[in-house]
């Protein structure tokens, strides 16, 4: 069976990482989404709410599971079965760290990193934006999922 991790922070998930999870839920027979426990960082929501949304947003995937994971990404990948990891590249700038994160990945552990192109229509994406967008009473409902925009909503606008 062909595994592969897409890790990241999901704080939330939004529609740039759907498309990608989606896209290589079609080329792997399981994709398992990691969302990272960062014990230095208190994120928007917590782990398990992250997991929540992400188990809802990827529940018609069929093959998408969803755990949380600490420490190295690849004991993460080792643990489950996966030689592959998917990121999702929005744009040059992003490249030299995740190459950099690659290069470490299969030297410590031969698991290799596949890199997708992000949906154009997301490629300014991220979840610090989103978050930001909401907050201060934008629409952010072509970027997330309707749940995870009410979600935010409720968590951002309440404070
Ligand atoms: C574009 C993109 C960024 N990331 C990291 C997200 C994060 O760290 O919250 C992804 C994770 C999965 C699929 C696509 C992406």
């Amino acid at each position: 069976m062909r595994r592969a991790v897409c890790p990241g922070s999901f704080d939330p998930v939004t529609n740039g990482h759907l498309d990608i999870v989606g896209r290589a839920s079609r080329l792997f027979d399981e994709v398992i989404v990691g969302v990272l426990i960062n014990h230095s960082k208190t994120g928007l929501f917590t782990v398990e709410e992250r997991i929540e949304m992400l188990r809802q947003a990827t529940a018609s995937y069929g093959n998408v599971r969803v755990e949380s994971f600490h420490g190295l990404l690849v004991d993460f990948c080792r643990a489950q079965g996966a030689a592959v990891v998917i990121k999702g590249l929005r744009a040059v700038s992003d490249f030299d760290y995740e190459l950099q994160m690659a290069q470490m990945n299969i030297g410590l552990s031969g698991v290799e990193t596949l890199f997708m192109p992000t949906n154009p229509l997301y490629s300014f994406l991220s979840s610090s934006l989103v978050k930001d967008v909401v907050k201060w009473g934008g629409d952010a409902s072509s970027y997330v999922p309707d749940f995870v925009g009410e979600r935010l909503v409720t968590r951002l606008r309440q404070n």
